[in-house]
């Protein structure tokens, strides 16, 4: 079992800093070769994003990451290996889109077949689809377009090359729920990137055989607790990094619990965390940067628990898409695989969330739920229980879904600053996936990877 309160040995082969996906993936790859890895983690539970948990009616919610697609090959092995059922993200019956002039439109299936913007739409992804299929998943700053699409904001492109404006909210809405940050706020060249690494736009945004495909139904949280299970009293929690300094001989860990001596470390904490290590001697300038200016997505993510899934009754999925001033930008059914409870998770992002967090707690229940029973009647304002998890207030990783690098960041330190080893120092966390980059999967190879060089180099 993971330990708490644990003093950390005096040494190991290996240091991993971070319990979350990454870092567990890491370890577990390395035990799986004979090779013990000591993974530190500074809060007190693992899975870092992906945190799962019973409500006081006993309902399984996860307040962070929950999905897994079909492609998801190395989540998906996870699951196999420690015996994670999942089931079928629910999305039978209309889904319902509520305009900015307050018009409400139905659909069913992925997405709707037509109404304002669809058709420019699809134009856009495709467009999108055949430009980000000259992407190099391994060193995405070297394609011959990239200082030209790093340098223009995903808010400029879709405004220079989407006329329609209907169109236009719909990819905007789309980048708020994907990447849970304004169009302003990444590049095209991100964009791009992002979608090869998943394998096309469309796998992004649906549910059925694409990221929203399954949910475990144990929560997504389960593998990670099986891993660390399995790692037994090499996972240390509560045990925050603080220094990571580099000897001729080896690495000193300086930790809340006192220090360890290492071969090699593996830091798996996202980007904002990885900023608040000291490393000596400093990083590359490159890593600095890059680190630096690689901020957090701003996410909530509301679970709305009712007696029973009351909207099925009328023909819906659950599933909504807000175009117009609720701080809400999407809604899913997230109940239960038996619907023993109904629940609905809303998700607040980007602009939305810095206006909605800044609201009293009553206030922000208040829009949420007033949001609901525009979209399901009534009966929406009286859940038994609502649950709030704002993710840039999190000690530890400080928002979510992943972090996006500034625009311009890719180019000018991209290259060197993104994953290269520096040192004895190797880097692993969902930013530096190649494959379903920002993702648990993605979370997983990138863990593997380092594991590969960790080897390598022993
Ligand atoms: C609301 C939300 C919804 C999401 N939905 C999905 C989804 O449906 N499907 C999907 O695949 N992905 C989803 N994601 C993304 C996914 O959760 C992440 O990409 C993935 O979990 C990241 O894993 P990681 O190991 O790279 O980093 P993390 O999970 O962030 O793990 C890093 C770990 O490092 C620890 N740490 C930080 N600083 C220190 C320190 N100084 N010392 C020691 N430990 C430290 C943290 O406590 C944490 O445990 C979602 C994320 C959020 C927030």
């Amino acid at each position: 079992m993971a330990r708490s309160s644990a003093q950390p040995p005096e040494s190991a082969p290996v240091a991993v800093v971070g319990a979350g996906y990454a870092g567990l993936s890491a370890a577990l790859a390395l035990h799986d070769r004979g090779v013990p890895a000591l993974v530190l983690e500074g809060a007190d539970r693992v899975g870092g994003r992906v945190h799962s948990g019973r409500t006081e009616h006993g309902v399984v919610i996860d307040h962070g990451g929950q999905w897994v697609g079909p492609t998801q090959h190395r989540l998906l092995a996870w699951a196999e290996r420690f015996g994670c059922e999942t089931f079928p993200t629910w999305e039978t019956g209309r889904a319902v889109e509520l305009w900015h002039d307050g018009a409400v439109r139905e659909f069913t299936g992925s997405g709707p077949d037509d109404g304002p913007g669809v058709a420019e739409y699809h134009d856009a992804v495709a467009r999108i689809d055949a430009l980000a299929a000259g992407i190099d998943l391994d060193a995405p700053a070297s394609c011959p377009r990239a200082a030209e699409w790093d340098a223009e904001t995903v808010h400029s492109f879709f405004r220079r090359t989407v006329a329609c404006s209907e169109a236009r909210r719909r990819l905007d809405l789309a980048v708020q729920g994907v990447w849970s940050a304004e169009p302003r706020e990444i590049s095209v060249l991100h964009l791009l990137f992002y979608v090869a690494s998943a394998g096309g736009f469309d796998q992004l945004m649906d549910t059925a055989g694409a990221a929203q495909d399954s949910r475990f139904a144990a929560g997504a949280q389960a593998p990670a607790l099986a891993a660390a299970e399995r790692l037994g009293d090499a996972v240390l929690l509560g045990t925050r990094v603080d220094a990571v300094e580099q000897r001729g001989d080896g690495v000193v860990v300086r930790t809340s619990r006192g220090p360890v001596r290492a071969e090699r470390v593996v830091v798996a904490t996202p980007p904002p965390a990885t900023a608040g290590i000291r490393f000596e001697p400093a990083l590359p300038t490159a890593r600095q940067r890059w680190v630096q200016r690689s901020a957090m997505g701003d996410v909530a993510k509301v679970h709305v628990v009712y007696p029973r899934p009351f909207w099925r009754d009328a023909g819906l999925s659950g599933i909504a898409s807000l175009y117009g001033a609720d701080a809400t930008g999407v809604v899913f059914d997230n109940s239960p695989r038996g619907a023993e409870f109904g629940v609905l998770a809303a998700f607040v992002y980007g602009d939305r969330l810095r206006a909605w967090s800044a609201m009293s707690a009553r206030d922000r229940r208040a829009e949420v739920l007033g949001t609901l029973a525009r979209l399901f009647g009534e009966q929406a304002r009286n859940p038994l229980e609502y649950l709030e998890k704002i993710w840039p207030t999190d000690e530890w990783v400080r928002g979510g879904y992943a972090a996006n690098p500034a625009p311009g960041s890719w180019i000018a330190h991209g290259a060197e600053g993104w994953r290269a080893p520096c040192g004895r120092v190797h880097w692993a966390g969902s930013e530096t996936a190649s494959a379903w980059h920002g993702y648990i999967d993605g979370a997983i190879s990138s863990g593997e990877r380092a594991a590969r060089e960790v080897l390598a180099a022993l």
